[in-house]
C-alpha cells in the first residue's frame, strides 16, 4: 500500500482546509499504511515538505490547498527527482489543474474521487528555475494581479483577477518582446504575453481547449496591441474557445521557447497565480513528468 504525506495549507480558500482534513485524512488511510499530515505555516513550506516526503521514500505526495500550493507542492517533487505520485483537494480560488483534470470543485466530492481514482499522466513546464503545472503570464495582467489582496480574492473569486486585468489592460501598457519558439524567433509589442499547459487558464476554461495535459505541448499567445473595437472581437472568440484564430494575437504551441524583454527589464511575471522569475525566461515543457489522481472517466 506505501506511505503518503498529506501537506495542508490552512489558509486557502477562505480557511476551509482544516474542515475537510478528518475526511481527507480517512479517505487516505483507506489507500496507504501510513499518513503523515504537514501543516504549511508560510510560503516554500509546501514545497519544502514535498521535497522531504519523496526524499524520504513517500510513494505518493497530497495537498489541500489553492493553485499556489499546488504549484510549490509540484516544484518540491520536481526538485527530488523521484518518482512520486501526487494528488489533490483544490480549495483556492481559481484552481486551474482541477479544472483542466475535471477533478470535482466541491472538496468532499474531490476527496470521494480518491477512491477510484486514476493515475493521470501529467505534463508540467519548467520556467527558468521554477517548475509549473498551469500558466505562465507576462505584462499588464501580472502586474495588475500582484495587486489583488487575500480579501478581494475571497470576496470576488476569479473575478478580482479580471477587475484588474481588465483595468490593466485598457491601460495599453505596452512592452517589446523578443520571442524565440523552437528555434523560430521573431520580435512583437505586447501588453501581455499567456503561456498555457491547461485548457482553463484563470479559471475560464474555455481559454485553450485543445490544450490536453499530457499532449507535450505548451501553447503561448501573444496579445497584439489591441483597440476596443478589436476587444469587443476578441471576447467571444476566448468564450468559445477559438482565440488562436484571432487576428489580435500570435499564436504559437511549442516545447522550448525564450522570451527576452526589450525595453525594459522589470516587468512582473505570473507563474500558476503567483509572483514568477524575472525576464529573460527560458521556458520547457516536460512531458508527462509526473502522474495525477484523477477521475477515472478523465482516462
Ligand atoms: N499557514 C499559513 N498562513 C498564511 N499563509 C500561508 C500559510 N501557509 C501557506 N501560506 C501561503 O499561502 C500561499 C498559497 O495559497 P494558495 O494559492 O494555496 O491558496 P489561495 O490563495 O486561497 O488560492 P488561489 O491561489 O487559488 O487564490 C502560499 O504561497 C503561502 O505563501
Amino acid at each position: 500500500m506505501g506511505i503518503c504525506t498529506l501537506i495542508v495549507n490552512p489558509s486557502s480558500g477562505g480557511e476551509q482546509a482544516t474542515g475537510y482534513l478528518d475526511l481527507m485524512r480517512a479517505q487516505l488511510s483507506e489507500m496507504f499504511e501510513e499518513v503523515t499530515v504537514k501543516d504549511t505555516k508560510k510560503q516554500g513550506d509546501a514545497e519544502q515538505f514535498a521535497y522531504e516526503a519523496a526524499n524520504h521514500g513517500h510513494n505518493a505526495v497530497f495537498c489541500m490547498g489553492g493553485d499556489g500550493t499546488v504549484n510549490e507542492t509540484i516544484n518540491g517533487l520536481a526538485y527530488a527527482g523521484k518518482t512520486v505520485s501526487f494528488g489533490f483537494v483544490p480549495l483556492g480560488t481559481v484552481n486551474d489543474l482541477a479544472r483542466a483534470i475535471g477533478i470535482p470543485l466541491e472538496p468532499e466530492q474531490a476527496i470521494a474521487m480518491l477512491e477510484n481514482a486514476a493515475l493521470i499522466d501529467l505534463d508540467i513546464g519548467k520556467v527558468n528555475d521554477r517548475y509549473f503545472v498551469s500558466n505562465v503570464a507576462a505584462g499588464a495582467i501580472p502586474e495588475a494581479v500582484e495587486g489583488v489582496s487575500a480579501e478581494e480574492k475571497t470576496k470576488y473569486g476569479p473575478l478580482a483577477y479580471f477587475i484588474e486585468g481588465g483595468k490593466a489592460l485598457a491601460k495599453q501598457t505596452m512592452h517589446r518582446f523578443r520571442i524565440t519558439v523552437d528555434g523560430e524567433t521573431f520580435t512583437q509589442e505586447s501588453p501581455l504575453i499567456l503561456i498555457a499547459l491547461t485548457n482553463s487558464i484563470a479559471s475560464f476554461e474555455s481559454f485553450m481547449p485543445q490544450a490536453k495535459v499530457d499532449d507535450g505541448k505548451i501553447r503561448m499567445v501573444v496579445f497584439k496591441g489591441f483597440n476596443l473595437l478589436d476587444s469587443m472581437k476578441l471576447l467571444p472568440k476566448i468564450i468559445r474557445g477559438e482565440i488562436k484564430n484571432s487576428d489580435s494575437v500570435i499564436y504559437k504551441s511549442f516545447k522550448q521557447a525564450t522570451i527576452a524583454l526589450e525595453d525594459s527589464d522589470s516587468l512582473i511575471t505570473n507563474v500558476d497565480g503567483d509572483k514568477g522569475p524575472s525576464f529573460p525566461l527560458k521556458i520547457e515543457i516536460l512531458p508527462s513528468f509526473i502522474k495525477v489522481y484523477g477521475p477515472a472517466a478523465f482516462v
